[in-house]
């Protein structure tokens, strides 16, 4: 993709937290006062947090509060105005070849004129080898119940299968973390829970960090091992909390999170 707008200069010894993003290996991702103004507005004013390998993170907020602003910064899609992301260890000035991005809208994300297989296999080809990508791509395609449909185009797909395949393609590329903008705000509400809970499965399947964003504070408890809430614009991080829904198995150490600065409960303005 090309980048269109220039990303402010930083130097090592503006950025001490990045070298403790380094120290710590178990730190994937690092925002560190992150803003961004479109023009005069500013949208987000100074956005702080952090996620670790394997945890599973919901980041809540109102209409308009800046959370597809914030993922594109994330994601090195859009340079911010101030601060910075740190993905394991290095600033984000473009988008991280280990990280994969699911938008909401799953019929402009998707290439109509190929087939479910072919859309999964399309970001594997930087990364794997002709031969390993069948079978990696039937393995993802049977976990999100695609099994069997590869031949199929987007267009004849319901929206539900079409975020499915959606969701297929960003994880056969086997990102070190997945990040999710309101996956599954344009489906009907029982393909909704289908794909929350398959959302659930997959990511113990292949063991994947997600950053998964939304406006619906149910969705985000009963997903996330953690939820970080967003104020409204202009937007900090409000503040963090470890998810409490019972009976929650996952493949990070959530229990940790109380006793570590990150996780702590945190009120910023
Ligand atoms: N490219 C842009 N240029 C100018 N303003 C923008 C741009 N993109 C987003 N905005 C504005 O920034 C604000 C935040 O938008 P954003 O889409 O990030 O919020 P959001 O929290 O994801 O909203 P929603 O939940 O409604 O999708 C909105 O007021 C929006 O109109």
């Amino acid at each position: 993709m090309k980048m269109t707008e220039t990303y402010p200069q930083t130097t090592a010894q503006d950025k001490p937290e990045a070298d403790a993003a380094v120290a710590n290996p178990n730190v994937l991702l690092q925002l560190q006062g992150l803003q961004k103004n479109y023009g005069h507005v500013r949208i987000l004013a100074g956005v702080d947090f952090e996620i670790r390998k394997g945890e599973f993170v919901c980041v809540v907020g109102p209409s308009g509060s800046g959370k597809t602003t914030l993922l594109k910064c994330m994601a090195g899609l859009l340079a911010p105005s101030g601060g910075q992301t740190i993905f394991e260890g290095q600033p984000v000035t473009e988008p991280p070849a280990k990280l994969a991005v699911v938008f909401q809208d799953y019929s402009r994300s998707l290439l109509p004129w190929m087939t479910v297989w072919q859309n999964v296999e399309l970001p594997m080809k930087n990364k794997f080898a002709k031969a390993e990508r069948p079978a990696r791509i039937e393995s993802v395609l049977e976990a999100v119940g695609l099994g069997g449909k590869g031949n199929l185009y987007p267009w004849q797909m319901s929206g539900g299968m079409q975020q499915r395949a959606a969701i297929a393609r960003g994880l056969a590329y086997q990102p070190d973390v997945l990040l999710m903008d309101e996956p599954f705000a344009a489906v009907d509400a029982q393909t909704r829970i289908e794909l929350e809970d398959l959302v659930l499965r997959v990511r113990q399947e292949f063991d994947t960090t997600v950053v998964f964003v939304t406006h619906d504070i149910d969705e985000a408890v009963y997903l996330g091992d953690r939820v970080i809430v967003l104020s409204g614009a202009p937007t900090t991080s409000a503040a963090t909390s470890p998810s409490t829904y019972p009976g929650r198995v996952t493949s990070a150490t959530p229990n940790s999170c109380p006793s570590t600065p990150g996780c702590a409960p945190k009120y910023s303005n």
